[in-house]
């Protein structure tokens, strides 16, 4: 019998412990017809890639428009199982996060022997841990996962003896993932950093991090807090000092992964076999200066040996052309009390070839749930308590929303407000305009699940919904009907910070995927907004379109 879970093994080996292979596993069959616009087909399988066979198998019959990798993921998986430390750059939607998950399925699952008595662990380790900044995150891998591992056979392996998800979700379900983890250790963990440090702070003995073979980083970026190098503001200077003093959850865990400074073997540790940390792979479309000064010279956490995989577009240098013109329209809707008007940076009247368009071609699949819900006790009393109190939200800016949404959009919209502000109560206020708004939550099939994996568009279509979010828990997010995003709120762009930039490139990001089209609407309620929203786009490289519905 064929093993799902395959073979290759890093180059080192672990201090003072040994391994050997796990015989989990199953067999996987396959279609395809995939629409790609813009996206790169490689000539080679996954199978030339380094995939196992069955692996591959039951990919092609989880996910019948795949017919092949992506260019990125022909770079990307054979570079991965090599076993070196791999860094990853390309634009938004290509097929990274996806490539990601495929090699870590494909790595050997290996069992320990326990250091003190030399007896074999009964449970076989984890073999790589998946670094993700938010829950949405964590789930959507597992859905994907889940796809793939009930394609393999008729009688396929729980999916929690591959892959489990620890994110911070109430203690509850910290202690719940804690005690399955250590009675089945999954194949793949995907955490939050947050997540994982305190489950080693309250139960030190539930993760074997000394026997991981991969750490993975997506949206890497975003998890770990740099400060732009040339800056010499005090503000920059004093961020500096807090990350000094008070690093963040990831930057505390790789440490207690790798050590302050990481080791390499050199020819002395090197012969004597006893040298090993596990592989790091560091991913993002977005990679600044000082994030690669930070895994390369302040941790070294990163060497010279790092295999670079970069898609066409862009260097692995601050390039800012990040593909977003290509499907992606861009529109800025200044909304004041007596008017909805375009910006008059808006120069094109765009002709109409509807996202919606795109929508169609997608694979449906059947809603199993129930897509209402009955309001619960907590909503009844938020709802009671808003209609009490004024909103904070511009109300222009929300009825350009749901003017917008009403007129332009078949099924699923994205709306990010900034980060301090309650979606609960946006949600509420949206409502209140007649939109079917609600909080993004991949957990519940009408606050987005259902939408993960090409489904349910036919169901949502007569009444199209808007998920509501920030733009931290949009990071990697892969909706493939979504059409629209709306961006609420537009950060200041200073000189050399460029997080202004980089949350435009990855809120936008979310459409104009695997080369489907979008749009992206951002509303601004001044002219001083929208002087802001035109230097970013102009930043960019991306003119504003005129939508046709306003002035
Ligand atoms: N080889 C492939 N063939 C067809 N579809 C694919 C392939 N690889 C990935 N996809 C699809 O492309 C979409 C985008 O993939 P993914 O989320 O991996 O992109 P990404 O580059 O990680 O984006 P982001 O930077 O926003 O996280 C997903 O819907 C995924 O199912």
């Amino acid at each position: 019998m064929q093993r799902f879970f395959p073979s290759s093994r890093p180059s080192s080996c672990l201090r003072l412990l040994s391994w050997t292979h796990s015989s989990s596993g199953q067999l996987f069959s396959h279609s395809t017809n995939t629409e790609r616009k813009t996206i790169t087909p490689s000539s080679n399988t996954f199978v030339d890639l380094g995939i196992r066979p069955p692996l591959a198998k039951a990919l092609y019959a989880a996910f019948p428009k795949v017919e092949g990798p992506t260019s990125i993921q022909a770079s990307l998986i054979p570079a991965i199982l090599t076993g070196k430390d791999v860094i990853l750059q390309d634009e938004t939607g290509v097929g990274k996060s996806f490539g990601l998950m495929l090699a870590l399925l494909n790595k050997t699952r290996l069992h320990f022997k326990n250091p003190e008595n030399g007896q074999l662990n009964p449970q076989p380790a984890i073999t790589s841990l998946l670094l993700v900044p938010h829950r949405d995150l964590a789930f959507q891998y597992l859905h994907w996962i889940k796809r793939i591992v009930d394609a393999s056979s008729d009688h396929p392996p729980p999916v929690q003896d591959v892959a489990q998800v620890l994110v911070r979700d109430g203690n509850k379900h910290l202690s719940e993932g804690s005690s399955l983890l250590q009675q089945t250790p999954p194949h793949i963990l995907i955490a939050t950093p947050a997540s994982v440090l305190d489950l080693c702070h309250k139960e030190p003995n539930a993760l074997r991090l000394e026997e991981l073979s991969s750490v993975v980083l997506d949206d890497v970026d975003f998890m770990v807090e740099t400060v732009p190098l040339e800056g010499r503001t005090p503000a920059q200077r004093r961020a500096r000092k807090n990350i000094e003093l008070h690093p963040g959850p990831t930057r505390r865990l790789l440490t207690s992964i790798y050590g302050e400074q990481r080791q390499w073997p050199n020819s002395e540790n090197e012969d004597e076999g006893a040298f090993h940390t596990p592989q790091l792979i560091v991913a993002s479309a977005t990679m600044r200066r000082h994030l690669k000064y930070y895994f390369f010279s302040e941790t070294g956490l990163l060497n010279k040996d790092t295999v670079k995989v970069r898609g066409s577009v862009m260097g692995l240098s601050s390039n800012e052309d990040m593909g977003l013109h290509r499907n992606i329209t861009h529109y800025v809707l200044v909304a004041s009390h007596d008017s909805i008007k375009n910006t008059s940076a808006a120069v094109a009247e765009v002709v109409e070839d509807d996202a919606a368009a795109d929508v169609s071609s997608v694979e449906q699949e059947e809603v199993t749930e129930e897509t209402t819900k009955q309001p619960d006790d907590a909503q009844i009393e938020r709802e009671k308590k808003f209609s009490m109190l004024p909103s904070p939200f511009n109300q222009n800016a929300l009825e350009a929303v749901a003017a917008t949404f009403a007129l332009d959009v078949p099924s699923v919209a994205l709306l990010t407000i900034p980060s301090d502000a309650s979606i609960h109560r946006a949600v509420y206020d949206l409502r209140a305009l007649g939109v079917n708004a609600h909080g993004m939550n991949l957990l519940v099939e009408n606050q987005g699940k259902s939408h993960l994996l090409h489904g349910g568009a036919e169901k949502f279509r007569s009444t199209p919904t808007l998920l509501v979010a920030t733009p931290a828990t949009i990071r990697g997010i892969d909706l493939p009907e979504l059409s629209h995003v709306f961006i609420l709120g537009v950060r200041p762009l200073q000189e050399r910070a460029t997080t202004a930039l980089d949350t435009y490139i990855h809120v936008a990001g979310r459409v104009g995927r695997f080369g489907r089209k979008g749009k992206v609407v951002s509303i601004v309620t001044d002219e001083q907004e929208a002087e802001r929203m035109d230097t970013i786009l102009k930043r960019l490289g991306v003119e504003t379109a005129r939508l046709k519905y306003f002035k």
